[in-house]
């Protein structure tokens, strides 16, 4: 029989403790690598930030709002809603997860019978070809909406606060993006509801927690490679505001400056649809450091298979 061991590679954190240079499968071709010879530039200042609760009724606000999406498709929120201890509870879970064993963290695998991708789980993304640059990260990705779709055989049992913690973070997130939907409908002066009533209470929206372990080598890989999302929008925490995110506009790479108790929403390429590219779905990725690991939390939403055929958008993670 063939050998398909590469469909599984090695998780990252395994890996770090075993190598001291980033196997070949993880080194990008020279012109796809960070910092060359794409020019890389901090985001000009004043970089978005935008107070949610003030939204609705004030208009410089909403100004920021637009001004962010149109030329970034991404802002960052603060007034949106989460404590800051619920923001750290539920990154502290992740850590602790991550923190385990291999064979722990393996209760919740993303391969049935230790060889098939399922959406759902701990482990890295699909690898679909031999040669397939891969990430620098490790993720457990779970459904989180709808509710009664929940598959919780994969949710950690340790830390024991996880499942709770991750409900109560999910159930604030959602209001979060009914609330950029309003602003965002208000400010193509569309009905108020628009965007929430095209999508259903079935629409599903799943959490990411991805951890990258610091990297010896930064300069050769990603720890995500650029992409766009596919939904209608992502909401990112990052722990403890370690930097690494990039944004690409006009060829040139941006950093993405993360600042304490806020979220970063970007916009994916179903709402790029929805209202006909005047908002953005923007191309990112991820890079790694030398000195720090990095742990953050993406909650996708999406608006369900339905919806994004009839919109012609792609059908993965819709
Ligand atoms: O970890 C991050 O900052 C972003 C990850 C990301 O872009 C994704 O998972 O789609
Ligand atoms: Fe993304």
């Amino acid at each position: 029989m063939a050998d398909e061991s590469w469909m599984v590679p090695t998780p990252v954190q395994e890996l770090v403790a075993a190598v001291e240079e980033p196997p070949s499968r993880y080194v990008l071709p020279e012109q796809d690598r960070p910092g060359s010879p794409s020019v890389t530039k901090d985001i000009p200042e004043p970089f978005p930030v935008v107070d949610l609760k003030r939204l609705p009724d004030d208009v410089a606000e909403a100004a920021k709002l637009r001004s962010a999406l149109q030329s970034w498709g991404l802002v960052l929120v603060t007034n949106h809603g989460i404590e800051s201890s619920l923001m750290h509870d539920v990154m502290d879970a992740s850590r602790e997860f991550f923190q385990q064993p291999l064979q722990e963290r393996q209760k919740c695998s993303n391969l049935i019978d230790g060889e098939w991708f399922q959406v759902e789980g701990y482990g890295n993304d699909p690898v679909l070809t031999e040669d397939q640059i891969l990430s620098w990260n490790d993720r457990l990705r779970l459904k989180v909406e709808p509710e009664d779709e929940r598959n919780y055989a994969l949710w950690p049992k340790h830390p024991e606060c996880f499942r709770d913690v991750l409900h109560e973070y999910t159930s604030k997130t959602k209001r979060i993006r009914d609330d950029m939907f309003r602003a965002m409908a208000r400010i193509l002066e569309l009905d108020e509801d628009h965007f929430i009533s095209q999508i259903s209470d079935k629409a599903p929206a799943f959490a990411r927690f991805t951890y990258y372990p610091s990297c010896p080598r930064p300069e050769l890989v990603n720890g995500v490679q650029a992409h766009s999302d596919a939904g209608i929008l992502t909401i990112l925490l990052v722990h403890n505001e370690v930097g690494g995110l990039q944004v690409q506009r006009d060829g040139i790479w941006y950093n993405v400056p993360p600042k304490p108790d806020t979220l970063l929403i970007n916009l994916g390429d179903v709402m790029e649809i929805m209202n006909n590219g005047v908002f953005k779905s923007p191309v990112h990725r991820v890079l790694t450091n030398a000195e720090k690991e990095r742990l953050s939390l993406a909650v996708f939403y999406g608006v369900g298979e339905e919806k994004a055929r009839e919109l012609g958008a792609s059908l993965l993670d819709v």
